[in-house]
């Protein structure tokens, strides 16, 4: 199982290069795509989703080259895109009914296969609810929920936990990476904490391009070395903030516990800790022309 992305450029009407140049080449697990707002993430996710053909470039599902043949992918794709619209009017099971008959399963079979995806998505009780009546969470629940109906081997799942609580976050997470043993599933999103713990690798994107790709521990291993931690008297943060990526601070009795990147010592009461992947992502995201580090998701 594999998806070839070669060489990917989308250039949209008006001008924008939201995709430039990204290569990647994908087999089984998660792959968090990781980036900020803008990255490009939410056009790269249509292009492999075919909802969008790319300007230049291919991408190869089982190596057959889906712009040529975009049916081979759509058979074997689940996709939840970031604004997923549902019918406030019909219950999860009218809608998971409606879509399945849209997607060619015959009544038999969708009937079995909704009642599975309802027991996965743990929304067995509320199959008769109305979408509008349900929380953010539950709908989301849901549209995981249709886009397994087909059973699919490349799933890609667009910012799917804006709007979660952490509960529901975590359940998310455990729900994709539970089913990523034999497929390829694809999460984009800008929270770091959303692929730090179920990633098997780590894509970060900004501005249309590919920074880096890895395992979680690659990425950590990159970071090694420039992260520090010195407690400031809280005066001096705004002069800190000035000279430094601040990648987190805490109030203690004894003034601001200040986290911050650098590539050497910044303060001689300064210590090297172990990077996370916030700090990592902060690193590698925020020497960008024009990067606003602070409004980096945690
Ligand atoms: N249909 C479109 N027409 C023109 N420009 C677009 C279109 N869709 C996206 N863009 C632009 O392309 C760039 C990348 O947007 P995209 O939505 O792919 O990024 P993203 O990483 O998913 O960000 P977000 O998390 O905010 O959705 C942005 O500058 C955006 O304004």
């Amino acid at each position: 199982m594999e998806l070839q992305i070669t060489d990917l450029t989308k250039v949209h009407r008006g001008g924008t290069r939201a995709v430039d140049s990204f290569s990647l080449d994908l087999g089984p697990g998660v792959l968090g795509l990781l980036g900020p707002n803008g990255a490009g993430k939410s056009t790269l996710m249509r292009v492999l989703a075919t909802v969008t053909r790319p300007t230049s470039g291919h991408v190869r599902w089982q190596g057959t080259d889906i712009g040529e043949h975009p049916g081979e992918l759509r058979r074997t794709l689940g996709y939840l895109p970031q604004d997923f619209g549902v019918y406030p009017q019909l219950t999860a099971k009218e809608f998971l009914g409606y879509l399945a008959s849209a997607k060619g399963l015959d009544r038999k079979s969708a009937r079995g296969r909704i009642s599975e995806l309802l027991e996965l998505v743990n929304l067995t009780d509320a199959a008769g609810r109305r979408l509008g009546s349900m929380s953010g969470g539950m709908r989301q629940r849901v549209g995981i929920a249709q886009a397994l109906l087909n059973d699919p081997r490349l799933i890609i799942v667009d910012e799917p936990t804006s709007g979660l609580d952490p509960e529901e976050r975590m359940r998310f997470r455990n729900l994709l990476s539970g089913l990523a043993s034999d497929r390829v599933v694809i999460l984009s999103t800008h929270i770091v904490s959303d692929v730090a713990s179920t990633a098997d690798r780590i894509a970060i994107m900004a501005q249309g391009r590919l920074l880096r790709h890895g395992t979680p521990e690659e990425l950590l291993r990159l970071a090694e070395g420039s992260v520090w931690e010195a407690t400031v008297p809280s005066e001096e943060l705004v002069g800190l903030r000035g000279q430094f990526v601040i990648s987190d601070t805490t109030r203690t009795p004894r003034g601001v516990r200040v986290r911050l990147l650098a590539n050497r010592q910044p303060l001689a009461q300064a210590e090297a800790v172990a990077p996370g992947l916030d700090d990592a992502y902060l690193l590698m995201t925020s020497s960008l022309p024009g990067a606003r580090p602070q409004a980096v998701g945690r």
